[in-house]
């Protein structure tokens, strides 16, 4: 039982505490779901004031509201700086600081954040760890997954479902951790006892402006592991081939472990061997060495092998364990995934949509093609701008016919996205194809044996935004279809 003056830390709350301190049952930021004996926060959004909302709340039964402001309402109004992390540090208290109660690794970075997840995961439970994953395709507590709407989700529902995840025994819990979620507070309140840094590259300008303030909006999940309960291990790994690392380290109050290949690293990969399928190498650490074969391809599949790994080790968990569930993955859903067909020709569904992943991506597919690299690929709607030139320019300089299709184009209109895309292009070996499928079709219908057909941006997602709809696509069934009905010539 929590009520409301236990909600808040009193230095959070400017004057007096209401004299009144009633039973809280639950804890919301949407004034449409509130139930008799909640707390209402009035978040001021992108689209919206929550203040505005605040009376609809207690009409729906709020017993309290949190705001920045006073409010002429009929129950008591507590004031705050800054209503959404004030909301994190509340949902933690009032799902009675779960995190606190298990191991939570956190993992932060522009790419790798989902593939090296679920690595880690891998390793967690080859050691007989019960998991829970939080991240872009889905939550899953054990083996039971549940659609979330952010790759990081809001505060109150995250405290829930880690509440969910002690409930159904969940030892660890994994979770991407995007940048946006740190800069609107949506972690504050979680107890971090690992936090990992993948890389940092061009992307969300959109939402933080420059790479300076995204990298500044990064390393809150570093400077957050000083909040720490004393005796509790903490680390911090970082990628020592990536310079934001130095950046991060300078602000982590924790132990660091680094990781990587081309700078001097705790954690290395030695004597490595790529082939258009996997990689192998030999993994040295501060406690010994093995070889390690990942049916994974490309160099950032090493990075994201060698996070995990550091990760597991910061977590107590033994090399060779490590390197025994790293080498029974098959591959991440949507990601570098070879879309199963009799032809001699091969097809690649790739999450990349940005400029560093499709580069990454399509070195990679240049090295396992024995002919011409072909590639679908557009960029997103009502998201940043300045990658669209970047992407195409990368499409058609690493591929020898690029097709630049829509995706998820929202309420922007396709063909000016890809006018975006291809402004000052100079290069002719690129076709504007609006329609995904049709683009996709197109590629499929062009490819001789020993040719690569990369279908880039989507990945594992099913669907594509037009407007307000959501309309189902699946890129790997598009890509099925196209072959079952391709002209054999
Ligand atoms: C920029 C951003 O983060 N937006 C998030 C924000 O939306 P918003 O600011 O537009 O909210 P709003 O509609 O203005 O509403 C403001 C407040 O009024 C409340 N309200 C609204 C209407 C009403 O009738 N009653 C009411 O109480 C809302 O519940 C909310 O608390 O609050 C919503 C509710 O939690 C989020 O779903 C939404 O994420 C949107 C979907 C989003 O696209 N966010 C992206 C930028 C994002 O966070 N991405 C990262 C990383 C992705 C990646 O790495 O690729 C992520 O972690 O997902
Ligand atoms: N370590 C890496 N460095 C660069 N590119 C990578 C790396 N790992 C994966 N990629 C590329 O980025 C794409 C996205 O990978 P992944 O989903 O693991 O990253 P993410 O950080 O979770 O992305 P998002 O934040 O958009 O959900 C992959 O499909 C691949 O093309």
């Amino acid at each position: 039982m929590i009520t409301l003056h236990d909600l808040l830390p009193p230095v959070l709350v400017h004057g007096a505490l209401p004299t009144e301190n009633p039973e809280i049952t639950s804890i919301h930021m949407d004034s449409r779901e509130v139930v008799s004996g909640g707390v209402f926060f009035c978040i001021e959004g992108y689209t919206v004031d929550g203040h505005e909302y605040a009376e609809q709340a207690v009409r729906n039964g709020a017993c309290a509201v949190i705001a920045k402001y006073p409010l002429p309402l009929s129950v008591p109004v507590l004031v705050v700086r800054d209503t959404q992390k004030t909301m994190a540090i509340a949902a933690s208290r009032f799902y009675q600081h779960p995190t606190g109660e298990m191991r939570l690794i956190g993992i932060t970075g522009t790419n790798g954040k989902t593939t090296t997840s679920h690595l880690l995961e891998a390793v967690l439970k080859e050691n007989a760890v019960q998991t829970g994953l939080i991240g872009t395709m889905y939550t899953k507590i054990n083996e039971e997954i549940f659609e979330t709407k952010n790759t990081t989700p809001e505060s109150v529902t995250i405290q829930k479902i880690f509440r969910d995840m002690k409930d159904q025994d969940v030892d660890s819990c994994i979770m991407e951790v995007s940048s946006h979620a740190l800069d609107l507070g949506r972690v504050r309140g979680c107890d971090f006892n690992t936090v990992v840094f993948t890389n940092l590259t061009k992307d969300h300008l959109d939402y933080h402006e420059t790479m300076d303030k995204y990298r500044q909006a990064k390393s809150l999940l570093f400077s957050q592991l000083g909040n720490s309960y004393e005796g509790e291990e903490k680390t911090a790994v970082l990628n020592a081939d990536d310079s934001a690392s130095l950046f991060f380290e300078k602000v982590c109050p924790a132990p660091v472990l680094t990781y990587g290949i081309d700078e001097p690293a705790d954690i290395r990969a030695e004597n490595i061997s790529m082939t258009p399928t996997g990689t192998s190498f030999t993994i040295v650490t501060p406690w010994g060495e093995e070889s390690l074969s990942l049916s994974m391809a490309g160099k950032f599949s090493i990075y994201n092998a060698l996070a995990a790994a550091t990760a597991a080790l910061s977590e107590g968990i033994s090399l060779s364990t490590i390197v025994s569930a790293l080498g029974k993955v098959k591959g991440v859903a949507g990601r570098f995934e070879l879309v199963e067909s009799e032809e001699e020709f091969a097809v690649i569904v790739d999450y990349a949509h940005t400029p560093d992943s499709l580069k990454n991506v399509l070195e990679t597919a240049r090295e396992m093609a024995a002919g011409s690299v072909y590639t679908v690929v557009g960029c997103g709607g009502n998201r940043d701008k300045t990658k669209r030139p970047e992407m195409a320019k990368i499409a058609v300089t690493l591929s020898d016919m690029s097709i630049f299709t829509a995706d998820n184009p929202r309420d922007e209109n396709p063909a000016s996205i890809i006018d975006d895309m291809t402004i000052g292009l100079t290069n002719t070996n690129f076709k504007v194809i609006e329609d995904r499928r049709e683009a996709i079709k197109y590629a499929i219908e062009h490819a001789e044996p020993g040719d690569l057909v990369l279908i880039a941006g989507k990945g594992h997602e099913t669907y594509q935004i037009i407007k307000d709809e959501v309309f189902s696509f699946d890129d790997r069934k598009e890509a099925e279809t196209a072959i079952k009905n391709k002209t054999h010539k």
